[in-house]
């Protein structure tokens, strides 16, 4: 199915074939002598920094975190064992101390603190993304690299807190690479060799461009945008037709998550089609593609809004305010309050396990 030649792997994706990179063809000792020289400085401790800062530590590397002291992630470091003035610093000192450095900072911070970042990112260094978002908006973000230092990109394709939880279950999450630029003629070898430590199973190649385009997508669409749209869709509809709570959430939420989603997970979509009822199966194939239709036209909208920088635009300049934190809070707060997902708390505490 593969040709293996020097550790990467080309495969065949539905007819397409596409060079992979696994954690199999970087064992610990070569990953831990290819990085014997360097300090990675992981700048910001969301999310992310959390998930992919701990894997590379346990991997053995030397790494250490930049972040704004006394900040909330300064508190959450420390609560992760980073030793103030050992492997935890403010943000200019770790980048003075890394040779590495990777900028998972938010988005918009990533923007707001580049004038005084920009002038440490000195000769020899390497400048590490997990998102394409700062370089390819670079008219929006000024973000504009020194040309003098190879910039790449490993792109998680998961929550930091699965890139955590999936490597100490000895998993790995799916992360894409990129370079976007190559002064050192290692630039590639060098995203391969950081994805693998801080946690990836696998790695498949993309660009800047095509990554921040089909994240910004993605999140925005089925993985997080979408799916409370159509959850909630349904669920409004069963309730005006007099369902309960109850039937409501089961029949929308939980049977979803608890169910059949895994099965599409563990072994594709018509896997799952053949674990439900002929009926069921009937009436899906019919209505599937109704729904396509539907849900086209959004999608092209919302490529468009992602390309156009719309999207962009919007995220710096909210997530740019100093109560970006409160706002966001403010604004889930009102979905954590929305029906469907009081009554989910309720489905989720009669859960067997639960008690
Ligand atoms: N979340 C995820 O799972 C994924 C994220 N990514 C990408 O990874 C990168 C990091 O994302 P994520 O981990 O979610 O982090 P967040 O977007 O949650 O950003 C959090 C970090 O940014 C810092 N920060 C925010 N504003 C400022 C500021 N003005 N000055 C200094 N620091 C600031 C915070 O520090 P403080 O606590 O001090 O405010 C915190 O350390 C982004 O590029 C993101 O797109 C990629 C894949 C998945
Ligand atoms: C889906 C949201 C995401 O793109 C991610 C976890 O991959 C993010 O920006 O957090
Ligand atoms: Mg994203
Ligand atoms: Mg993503």
């Amino acid at each position: 199915m593969y040709q293996l030649s020097r550790g990467l792997k080309t495969l065949d994706f539905a007819g397409t074939k596409e060079t992979v990179y696994e954690r199999g063809d970087w064992p610990l000792p070569k990953l831990q002598d290819y990085f014997k020289n360097d300090t990675l400085a992981l700048i910001g401790y969301g999310s992310q920094g959390h998930g992919q800062g701990l894997n590379a530590r346990d991997n053995g590397l030397n790494v250490i975190v930049g972040v704004r002291k006394d900040g909330e992630s300064w508190k959450q470091a420390m609560e992760d064992g980073w030793v103030p003035g050992e492997t935890l610093f403010p943000i200019e000192e770790a980048i003075k101390k890394g040779t590495i450095i990777m900028n998972l900072l938010s988005d918009a911070a990533q923007s707001q603190t580049w004038p005084q970042i920009a002038p440490l990112i000195t000769k020899g260094k390497t400048l590490y993304f997990s998102h394409g978002f700062s370089i390819v908006y670079k008219d929006l973000t000024h973000v504009i690299p020194p040309a003098d230092v190879d910039v790449i990109l490993v792109a998680p394709k998961g929550s930091g807190r699965t890139v955590r939880t999936l490597f100490k279950e000895g998993r790995g999450i799916n992360s894409s690479i990129a370079v976007f630029q190559d002064v050192t003629g290692q630039a590639k070898e060098k995203a391969i060799a950081l994805g693998i430590a801080v946690g990836s199973g696998y790695l498949y190649e993309t660009t800047f461009e095509k990554e921040v385009y089909s994240d910004l997508y993605g999140e925005r669409g089925v993985l997080m945008g979408g799916i409370q749209g159509m959850f909630l869709a349904q669920y409004k509809v069963l309730r005006a037709n007099g369902h309960s709570p109850s039937e409501a959430f089961n029949e929308t939420v939980e049977e979803a998550t608890q169910s059949l989603f895994p099965l599409i997970g563990e072994k594709g979509m018509d896997y799952m089609y053949n674990a439900c009822s002929t009926t069921a199966r009937r009436g899906a194939l019919d209505w599937a593609p109704i729904f396509e239709a539907a849900n086209r036209p959004v999608f092209e909208k919302l490529y468009e809004s992602v390309k156009n920088g719309t999207e962009t635009k919007k995220s710096l300049e909210f997530n740019g305010r100093s109560t970006y934190r409160t706002d966001l809070a403010k604004e889930l707060k009102e979905i954590d309050e929305q029906e469907i997902w009081r009554a989910g708390k309720t489905v989720r505490s009669l859960r067997p396990d639960a008690k």
